[in-house]
C-alpha cells in the first residue's frame, strides 16, 4: 500500500458558474461568522483569470462589507491601473454591488522593485490584515500558489523556507521567478495558514491531475504540495471542469 493522500475536502461542480455561486455563498458565510465573532473580517483572494465569476458572485452577497478587509494573496509589481494588477482585478470585479464599501489592503506601492517596499507593506499587512479569516488560493499549471513558484529560492534558498514553511519567519516576501515577466510580492504559507477557512479554487482537468499528484506523491516538491502537507486544517477544493 502506498502512502496515504494528503487530506483535502472536495466540492466538485459541473461548471464554473455553479462553482462561483457556491464558493461565494461559503466565503460569505465564513465572513459573517468572523464578523459575529470579532466585529471585523479579513479575506485574502487570489488573482489570475479563474476568480472573476466568483468575485462577481461574492460582490452580491449580503453582509456587513464595510467591516471587511480584502487583500490579494499576491501582487504583480505593476500599478493598479495595469491590466495584470491583482488590485485592479479586485477593484473591478469584487468592489462593486454590496461589496463596494469593503476596504482593500493593497500590496503594491509605487517603488521600482517589490524589495524596496517590502518592509512597509509587510508591516501594514501584519498589523491590519493578519490573522486572516478566509483565504482562497488558485493554482497555476506549474503547481504555484499565490506567487510561490516552483523555482522559489533558486537564488536564495532561505526564501523558499520563509515562503513555504508552515512556521515561516515572515508573512510577505518579494519574489522573482523565471516563469513570469514581472517581479512580485506574495503572502507566505505561514500567513495564509492563519486563515481557519482555506479554499482551493481550481478549474480544468490538467490542474486536477496535477493536484492529484501533489496529494499522493511524497516526492513532489511543488508549492501546492506544501499547502496540502502544511495546512493546519485540511483545505477544501472547489473544482469544476
Ligand atoms: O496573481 C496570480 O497569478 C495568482 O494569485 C496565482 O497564484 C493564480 O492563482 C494562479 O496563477 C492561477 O491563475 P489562473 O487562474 O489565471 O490560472
Amino acid at each position: 500500500m502506498g502512502p496515504l493522500p494528503l487530506p483535502l475536502h472536495e466540492r466538485l461542480f459541473d461548471d464554473g458558474d455553479q462553482l462561483a455561486q457556491a464558493l461565494a455563498r461559503q466565503v460569505a458565510a465564513d465572513l459573517r461568522g468572523a464578523l459575529a465573532r470579532h466585529g471585523e473580517a479579513c479575506v485574502a483572494l487570489s488573482g489570475g483569470n479563474t476568480p472573476k465569476r466568483f468575485f462577481q458572485a461574492l460582490s452580491l452577497q449580503t453582509l456587513d462589507w464595510a467591516r471587511v478587509t480584502v487583500l490579494p494573496v499576491d501582487e504583480r509589481w505593476l500599478p493598479p491601473s495595469h491590466p495584470r494588477s491583482n488590485e485592479k482585478l479586485l477593484r473591478d470585479h469584487l468592489l462593486q454591488n454590496n461589496a463596494a464599501v469593503a476596504r482593500v489592503l493593497p500590496m503594491y506601492r509605487p517603488t521600482e522593485t517589490p524589495e524596496a517596499a517590502l518592509m512597509p507593506v509587510l508591516t501594514r499587512i501584519a498589523n491590519e490584515g493578519l490573522p486572516l479569516d478566509v483565504a482562497v488560493l488558485g493554482m497555476g499549471e506549474d503547481g504555484h500558489v499565490a506567487s510561490l513558484f516552483p523555482d522559489l529560492g533558486r537564488d536564495n534558498p532561505a526564501l523558499r523556507e520563509i515562503g513555504l514553511q508552515p512556521q515561516g519567519r515572515a508573512p510577505v516576501i518579494a519574489v522573482r521567478t523565471q516563469a513570469m515577466p514581472e517581479p512580485r510580492m506574495s503572502l507566505t504559507l505561514s500567513a495564509l495558514f492563519t486563515a481557519p477557512a482555506l479554499y482551493l479554487h481550481i478549474e480544468g482537468a490538467n490542474k486536477r491531475a496535477l493536484l492529484d499528484t501533489a496529494q499522493r506523491d511524497p516526492r513532489c516538491t511543488l508549492p501546492i504540495r506544501a499547502v496540502l502537507s502544511g495546512a493546519p486544517v485540511p483545505p477544501t477544493l472547489y473544482w469544476s471542469p
